[in-house]
């Protein structure tokens, strides 16, 4: 059996090794040619798996993306040629929960804020949304929810977009990317919504960077200095557009859920999904293929105030570095190529290759060494001794 996999997909050997013979490509550049002979095809969301990407193959037995978006994939075409698809719901939604809250912290720490007295909006309440919406309500954070797609059936309360941003300080967005429907997130923060935003709002983007118009972020942005951006997604990747860089307080290049547990979830759940499908039984564990972290172990003789949880926070990942590397790696490749706009090495996608996939809380042991109440660090999703 051949399998064709991403290069950026880890434990692909590990997990599919004993399966057939594994051939490791750039997923952005995949060619019709590549996939011809190939019976496994594993993606990310860089792969546009569509009929011309699979023209020459007609003995595919399994499409995997290891990702929670399916944006990138024609499933209806695998549909209607029987081919089973699965991708990895869920599989980082605790990184990108984790990266919101730490960015939240560091813009609360730059302007002399104070984030448990803000009130944060989520705009879709799936995996993501409700994975920064546990660290916030951990930390005692005021939290509403839009999602108009779940509202009717979801027991938790939901408000509708225009409250949300006339009442919220901190606007976090989770959506998929969808361009038809009642409730499509195309631009759904468009010229017009950006405008609406209540004065000294901080609008963070994790999901896809479509769902803000990014030219009309600009133009807002030119005139309002009080909005603070963070992005990790951005319209027309991999080439953002150069012009809105300075004007985000917070720049990563599409890496919000790459945590090393959320990477090694997608590889293996599409490991048990394949498994499933060829009628074998799952042998190999995840957990098993984790390294311990560094340090597994941190004493705390106080509760920390909000500074010692950015600290804290800070020991996992510092999200300055990302920051200063994106903007060094962006701005040195355009200004070397004099544009950003080749397709398969420029900055944003070398930094994601070569991203030193951070861990998440869960992989720090915190132990209280004093008499103080550290309870709700381990809802936030650290380990805590004796858990
Ligand atoms: N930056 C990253 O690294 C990264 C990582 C993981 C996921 N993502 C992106 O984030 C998206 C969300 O991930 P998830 O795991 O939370 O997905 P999910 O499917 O679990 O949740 C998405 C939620 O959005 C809701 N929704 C749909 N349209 C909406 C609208 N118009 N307004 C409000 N809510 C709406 C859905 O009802 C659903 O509850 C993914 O589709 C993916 O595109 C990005
Ligand atoms: O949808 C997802 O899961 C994320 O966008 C994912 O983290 C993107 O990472 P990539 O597949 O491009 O490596």
């Amino acid at each position: 059996m051949k399998i064709l996999a991403d290069e950026n997909m880890p434990y692909v050997q590990q997990l599919f090794g004993d399966l057939g013979t594994i051939e490791t490509v750039n997923g952005r550049e995949l060619t019709a040619e590549q996939v011809s002979d190939a019976d496994v095809l594993l993606v990310r969301s860089v792969t546009t798996v569509n009929a011309a990407l699979l023209s020459l193959n007609s003995k595919l037995k399994f499409v995997g993306s290891a990702t929670i978006g399916t944006d990138h994939i024609d499933t209806e075409l695998l549909a209607s040629r029987g081919i089973p698809f699965s991708n990895a719901p869920g599989c980082n939604a605790t990184a990108v929960g984790e990266f919101a809250f730490i960015a939240m912290l560091e813009l609360a720490n730059r302007f002399g804020d104070n984030l448990k007295t803000k009130t944060v909006g989520i705009v879709g309440a799936g995996n993501t949304g409700t994975a920064v919406a546990k660290c916030l309500a951990a930390y005692g954070v005021s939290v509403l929810m839009h999602d108009p797609v779940i509202a009717d059936s979801d027991p938790r309360d939901f408000i509708s977009l225009d409250q949300l941003i006339s009442r919220c300080d901190v606007i976090s967005l989770h959506v998929p990317i969808t361009k038809t429907g009642e409730h499509k997130t195309w631009y759904l923060f468009d010229e017009t919504r950006l405008k609406s935003l209540k004065q000294g709002t901080w609008l963070l983007n994790c999901c896809r960077g479509e769902v803000i118009d990014n030219r009309a972020l600009i133009k807002v942005k030119q005139q309002r200095h009080d909005i603070k951006v963070v992005l990790d997604v951005w319209e027309g990747e991999p080439n953002p557009m150069l012009e809105l860089i300075p004007f985000v307080e917070l720049a990563t290049p599409h890496i919000a859920g790459y945590s090393l547990e959320g990477k090694a979830r997608g590889t293996y759940m599409l490991y048990q999904k394949l498994m499933q499908v060829l009628e074998l039984n799952t042998e190999k564990s995840m957990t098993s293929l984790l390294p311990a972290l560094w340090s597994e172990q941190m004493s705390i003789d106080s509760v920390p105030n909000e500074k010692a949880l950015l600290q804290l926070s800070r020991f996992i990942y510092d999200l300055r570095d990302d920051d200063e590397q994106f903007r060094a790696m962006i701005l040195n490749h355009s200004s070397k190529n004099s544009r950003v706009n080749c397709a398969n090495n420029n900055g944003f996608d070398l930094m994601r290759k070569n991203h030193k996939h951070r861990r998440e809380f869960s992989a720090l042991r915190v132990v209280s060494t004093g008499q103080s109440d550290v309870n709700w660090l381990s809802n936030l999703g650290f380990s805590r001794i004796g858990l």
